[in-house]
């Protein structure tokens, strides 16, 4: 009975490597008789004096019983427990790789996953006395370099920054540690127990040692030694290597050296692990200078010209990533580390108007080591923590997705962009359809896959199967339980001197065909089982696969939701707009409407005013009036001379008896015509007595020429003429007056 079955795709995009772990007490692992990982013995001839490495292993059920379950999935290589970390660094085609980076500037990765603790950091980083992929490739690099090497100064930083396409931050190695060790506290970070620092691997052996700019003594481990491999570089170039560190932490893009640059920041150990969550991710995209190949853009590169100074680098970056203790792993890591390695060699590049300007391109190698997975049961985590594993498994879900879907075959659209892992892991493995592409290489890579076989079952049996480049699955046929009875029967009755009854014999006969049957009804059942436990293990894929796939599904509906709101918003603000528009235009129109017709009102206003003014003609009136007024006067001049003459015993009295004097008396004292509402209405006296002397002259001469207005004016100063011939309470008045204007007045006018 044979099930679903995966053959390998011819071209994957990444290389799958097994990788076992060996126990950790192989005394204890010893007394496990009961192996459910087996690696399949090769079956190549291989030559001599070359080592051998098999590509299939058989997964079965642990339990006994029930060994009927098998699965057999492929890898590129497997490794089994003995093998070293050089032989990880030499079979997985690391060289390889990091020669496509230097002599063809084409991108690299390598990467490691698998079940919390079963050897990823051990593989990528290596422990106390055993380097790890990355210090063998650094030291394979700068070997390689040599004297070509380019040392930092100021000119090549900001050459290289001109030419850098992710918009990084560059800084040479000795700013870089020198500004990160200015906190000057090294009892404190050396003697702190470093996120890499775990219990059976740390990364080197000699943490304790400062890595003070002052004392250069390499301490690293030096093994395993590659200093017998060596990659062909262009001997009249000059050649620049960078690193940079970054990790994928809750989904977003965090920058490991930017804030050990910073520096008087806490380290890791000390600074609240919630509080960095807070910072802001950088971005992964296509940059102005890199159209076809997405960068982690904003990161800080480090200018290094040696091992001994990348290594302290990458020490101070390893510091700041996350890890914390679980039920699984004494120092987890709870994101997932980038560790780039970027060659850059000089070129000629012609710029406008023919100038060739040097310039410095190249390809990055990235190792990876992923964080683990882990059951939340086994890992006993809560809080941040459990938030933290349920990022990584969701993360490590969609890069099993992935990684199954590449091995299904080439028409299989690849998931990658379900979330930040995967886009950063897949991005640049396809052929870029950018017209500005035609230079560029989709990058190579591998992925070492690591396992425990004395670990967890069903953990592990997921990762193998998600990551494996093939799967065969069968179930196999039980030995009959019949014949191993029957078997002992036989033996037992050998035993009894080998004498048997004819009864004996039916009753053995009966007994056997008993047994038959019963073990035939057993075998079915048995069979029935372990089918109904294949459906149950293949339906629990499916749901995991189900929950993986609801959520991403939820995720994207989270997307267009946002994506419908912010189309909502945008029309409807529009809209908005062309309403305000509208509602601009309809006021505009009103308010020029209102205008003419109040300037409309206004002009009949004006000219009703207007002619207002020029029929009653104040002012015409008030000199008309001031003329009849002086001519008044005259005649009280002419009168009081006559007066004079007469009696001038009786002058003085009898002048000031005269209403008329008083009158005119009063007038000179205010002389302000306009402002005196006093000397007003005298004037409008005057004017009746002048409109009395016309009328008489009217009288004479007829009324014709009085308009209206002075016809009503007359008649209103009937009361007036009367009043001003009414002595004597009036005169008295007067009398005052006149005594005061004598004291003050001009004898020769009033
Ligand atoms: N090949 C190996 N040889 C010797 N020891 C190993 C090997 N692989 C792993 N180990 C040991 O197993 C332990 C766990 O390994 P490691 O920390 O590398 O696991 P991990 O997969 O990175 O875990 P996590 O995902 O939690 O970070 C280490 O203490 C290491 O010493």
């Amino acid at each position: 009975m044979d099930k679903s079955t995966k053959t390998p795709s011819k071209d994957p995009l990444f290389q799958v490597y097994l990788r076992l772990r060996p126990p950790i007490q192989p005394q204890l692992a010893k007394q496990k008789s009961d192996p459910w990982l087996i690696v399949e013995p090769t079956t190549t001839p291989v030559e001599e004096n070359t080592k051998s490495f098999p590509s299939h292993v058989t997964l079965q059920t642990p339990r006994d019983s029930n060994r009927r379950w098998i699965e057999q999935f492929s890898f590129t290589k497997v490794f089994e427990e003995v093998a070293s970390q050089l032989d990880v660094f030499e079979e997985t085609g690391s060289i390889d790789i990091l020669k496509s980076v230097l002599q063809t500037g084409k991108d690299g990765l390598i990467a490691t996953l698998g079940v919390t603790g079963s050897g990823k950091s051990h593989t990528i980083l290596g422990s106390e006395s055993q380097r790890g992929l990355t210090q063998m490739t650094l030291d394979l690099l700068f070997t390689s370099i040599g004297d070509n090497i380019r040392r930092a100064d100021s000119t090549l930083l900001s050459a290289l920054k001109a030419s850098d396409v992710s918009e990084a931050k560059i800084l040479s190695a000795a700013t870089f540690l020198d500004t990160s060790n200015s906190d000057g506290d090294w009892a404190e970070i050396s003697n702190a127990r470093l996120p890499f620092s775990r219990a059976q691997t740390p990364m080197m052996d000699s943490y304790a040692a400062p890595d003070h700019p002052a004392s250069r003594q390499s301490t690293f481990p030096r093994q395993p030694d590659v200093s017998s491999y060596s990659i062909e570089v262009d001997p009249t170039n000059e050649y620049v290597v960078l690193v940079s560190m970054y990790q994928v932490y809750m989904n977003d893009i965090k920058d490991l050296l930017s804030s050990s640059a910073s520096s008087n920041a806490p380290t890791m150990s000390t600074r609240p692990r919630a509080a960095q969550q807070q910072k802001k991710g950088l971005p992964f995209k296509n940059t102005k200078m890199s159209p076809d190949r997405k960068v982690v853009a904003g990161l800080q590169k480090i200018v290094c010209g040696s091992y001994d100074e990348a290594m302290r680098v990458l020490r101070r970056g390893l510091k700041e990533r996350n890890t914390a203790s679980t039920g699984s792993n004494n120092v987890s890591s709870r994101s997932h580390a980038f560790f780039c390695i970027e060659v850059k060699k000089k070129i000629a590049m012609r710029g406008h108007a023919d100038s060739v300007t040097p310039a410095w391109t190249g390809g990055t190698l990235s190792i990876i080591d992923l964080a683990g997975t882990e059951r939340m049961d086994n890992a006993k985590t809560t809080g941040l923590t459990l938030a933290e594993a349920g990022k990584i498994n969701v993360s490590l879900m969609h890069l099993g997705r992935c990684l199954e879907m590449q091995s299904e075959g080439s028409k299989a659209v690849i998931p990658f962009r379900r979330c930040k892992l995967t886009e950063l892991l897949f991005s640049n493995s396809f052929p870029s359809s950018s017209s500005h592409a035609a230079t560029y290489r989709p990058q190579k890579a591998v992925m070492i896959v690591t396992a425990d076989p004395s670990g967890d079952f069903n953990a592990t049996r997921h990762i193998l199967k998600c990551s494996a480049l093939a799967r065969d699955f069968k179930v196999s046929r039980i030995a009959s339980t019949t014949s191993t009875i029957l078997r002992t029967t036989s033996v037992c009755k050998g035993a009894n001197g080998g004498r048997t009854s004819p009864q004996d014999m039916i009753n053995s006969y009966l007994t056997a065909q008993e047994l038959e049957q019963a073990t035939n009804e057993a075998t079915r059942f048995a069979e029935k089982c372990v089918a109904l436990e294949v459906r149950l293990a293949e339906e629990e894929m499916k749901r995991v696969e189900a929950e993986a796939a609801a959520e991403a599904a939820e995720e994207q509906l989270m997307d267009m939701e946002q994506q419908v709101r912010e189309e909502c918003w945008i029309e409807m603000e529009q809209h908005l707009e062309e309403e305000k528009e509208r509602w601009r235009d309809a006021w505009e129109q009103e308010k020029t409407q209102n205008e003419a017709f109040m300037d409309g009102k206004l002009g009949i206003l004006e000219k009703t005013t207007q002619f207002h003014i020029h029929e009653d003609a104040a002012e015409a009136r008030v000199e008309e009036l001031e003329r009849e007024n002086e001519s008044l006067r005259a005649k009280l001049r002419a009168l009081e001379q006559e007066l004079q003459t007469r009696s001038p015993t009786k002058r003085s009295r009898g002048g000031s008896k005269s209403p008329v004097k008083g009158i005119i008396l009063q007038e000179t004292a205010n002389i302000n015509i306009a402002t005196n509402p006093f000397l007003a209405s005298l004037k409008a006296r005057d004017s009746d007595l002048t409109i009395r002397a016309k009328s008489s002259e009217g009288d004479m001469h007829g009324t014709s020429e009085i308009s209206p207005r002075k016809q009503s004016l007359r008649r209103s100063n009937v009361s007036h003429a009367t009043v001003e011939e009414q002595p004597p309470t009036t005169v008295k008045k007067q009398r005052k007056l006149t005594t005061r204007k004598w004291d003050l007045g001009d004898p020769n006018g009033f």
